[in-house]
């Protein structure tokens, strides 16, 4: 079991994400420049956080033309797993894999602080190591988090389960529903806003993000 994390220029927590699958975990890892074209030696795919094009246009709308992306998208529709933190998040978006949109930040700032989270679903192969309705506690750091969807897609994304964590307590950044992670359809695409890196190593200040990243560990290797 092997993971991949992209690169874009501008992403600033690949190395984290490394750190904490390859340290954490225990799992071997590697670098993909978004230059590359192939996946070929890995099964499970990593967009991490970071500003990739210094957030030109919108978050993610450079990086998702980037070369790599087309492989990643194969990779999407094989059912193998990806995973997009923050701006990982925002690029899933901007290239169709997963629904709906990170638009600005409701109070128009930055946000950087540690947030509750509710695991929404936690029968999926991201979070079936969490207790249903969990509470864990995730570092964020966004600009533009606040996710829409159209209602009917909205609608659709709840009345399926996509809806993975939730806000609790105060919504930092004016998400509809509050939602802080979804997956797509099919359950094997995942995003989410809050940075589970940074809460992998008691050394951080917890390790509640760990357990997603053993979730998908384990339920890959099954
Ligand atoms: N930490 C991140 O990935 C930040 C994502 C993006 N640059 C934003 O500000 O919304």
């Amino acid at each position: 079991m092997k993971f991949g994390v992209v690169v874009f220029p501008g992403s600033n927590c690949d190395r984290d994400m490394v750190y904490a699958l390859r340290d954490g975990l225990g799992c071997p890892t590697r670098l993909i420049w978004h230059q590359e074209t192939t996946l070929e030696d890995v099964e499970g795919v990593v967009l991490p956080g970071g500003f990739s094009y210094g957030d030109y246009l919108r978050c993610g709308a450079i990086a998702r033309f980037s070369p790599i992306m087309t492989a990643i998208v194969e990779h999407a529709h094989q059912g193998k797993p990806v995973l997009g933190i923050c701006n990982g998040f925002q690029v899933l978006t901007e290239v169709g894999l997963l629904p709906g949109a990170l638009t600005r930040n409701q109070g128009l700032h930055f946000v950087c602080d540690r947030i509750t989270l509710k695991v929404d679903n936690n029968q999926t192969s991201f979070t079936h190591l969490y207790a249903k309705d969990q509470r864990v506690t995730i570092p964020i750091a966004h600009g533009e988090g606040r996710y829409y969807a159209d209602a009917e897609t909205l609608a659709q994304i709840e009345d399926n389960q996509q809806v993975l964590f939730r806000y609790l307590g105060e919504n930092p950044n004016g998400s509809l529903n509050d939602i802080a992670g979804i997956c797509n359809s099919k359950g094997n695409v995942m995003g989410m806003m809050p940075h589970p890196e940074r809460a992998s190593d008691p050394i951080l200040g917890g390790t509640d993000g760990l357990t997603l990243f053993k979730s998908l560990l384990e339920s890959m290797n099954h």
